[in-house]
């Protein structure tokens, strides 16, 4: 399998409790920062259409949905292919748009990997006992082989929410290590769970401990708690990035997902990115979106901005 990315993978390092320890997030002034994004900083006009569409090639465009079919992950696959109408696209002198992944369940892998042949999209799977990650951690580790097998080349995996409620920091190291391990050259995003994981200070040591278990992404939520994407969370995430990559030069990158729909929301993140970690973190290969609507949302904005009107949400179906 050719290298995903153009940089060093993270190679993790020893867990180090004393860093993990120290790392603490202030809730109130984490409050403060974020409070200041959305007015502050958003582009306008026709740098706004040209970041929606940086957005769109940031999309892991998601279907997990009990009744999935292998017909509606080929509809996705297509809308992955071409994610914007190709007389908007040709308005904006925009070719080659695609999303920067799809993201399935292990049962529509196959089917994934078969519909997105020679476009160069990878598929990414769910993996260990998603979205709870309960099940036995052996079947959990086989689950990621599995998935490889089948052709994933970038396996989201599940935390054990209960290591970092009870502070076993080495149990989520080992957990995560193994994990690693277990995906080989499969890049490997680890899903915090951040809404079920108690405190701000809780998200930012759980994000050291595994980038130190070596970690590709740090990745908010499943969209299955009552809880995803916060920006609150996305920021005290960001920095730790932006510690690890100052103190080991790993680079690590960043997925928020679980309830993002709406352009201007994703302008938001994509703001906090730059001003946090800079425009290297705008990039699908230290960026992702989470997400199984925000490109419906996206392609009625990039309508709106060519033609000047705004078209029915029903226009600019997923698949
Ligand atoms: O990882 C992706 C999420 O499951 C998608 O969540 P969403 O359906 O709220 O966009």
């Amino acid at each position: 399998m050719p290298p995903l990315f153009a940089f060093p993978r993270n190679p993790g390092m020893a867990l180090d409790l004393d860093w993990v320890m120290r790392a603490k997030a202030n809730a109130p002034a984490v409050d403060r920062r974020v409070a200041a994004l959305p007015g502050r900083r958003t582009v306008k006009k026709d740098w706004q259409a040209a970041w929606l569409c940086k957005a769109v090639s940031l999309i892991d465009l998601t279907t997990l949905a009990g009744d999935d079919t292998p017909g509606r992950v080929r509809r996705l696959c297509a809308k992955a292919r071409q994610p914007v109408r190709p007389d908007l696209l040709e308005a904006l002198g925009m070719t080659g748009l695609h999303v920067g992944a799809v993201c399935v369940y292990h049962g529509m892998v196959a089917p994934a990997v078969a519909a997105l042949a020679g476009s160069g999209i990878p598929v990414a799977a769910v993996s260990t006992g998603f979205p709870a990650g309960l099940s036995p951690f052996a079947l959990r580790l086989a689950e990621i082989g599995e998935s490889v097998a089948a052709g994933a080349q970038e396996i989201d995996i599940v935390i054990s929410r209960r290591h970092v409620l009870t502070g076993d920091w080495q149990a989520l190291y080992d957990e995560m290590a193994q994990m690693r391990a277990a995906g080989g050259a499969a890049h490997v995003k680890a899903i915090l769970a951040t809404g079920e994981l108690g405190s701000l200070t809780n998200v930012a040591r759980a994000s050291l401990v595994c980038m130190m278990a070596g970690a590709d992404f740090i990745k908010t939520s499943t969209g299955k708690e009552a809880v995803n994407a916060t920006l609150p969370v996305a920021l005290v995430m960001a920095r730790a990035i932006r510690d690890y990559h100052d103190r080991t030069g790993f680079r690590v990158g960043f997925k928020p997902a679980g309830g993002i729909s709406k352009a201007k929301d994703a302008l938001v993140y994509l703001a906090l990115m730059r001003e946090e970690l800079g425009r290297e973190w705008c990039q699908p290969d230290l960026f992702r979106f989470g997400a199984s609507s925000l490109l419906g949302d996206i392609e009625r904005q990039l309508d709106h901005h060519v033609t000047g009107r705004y078209s029915a949400a029903n226009r600019h179906p997923m698949g």
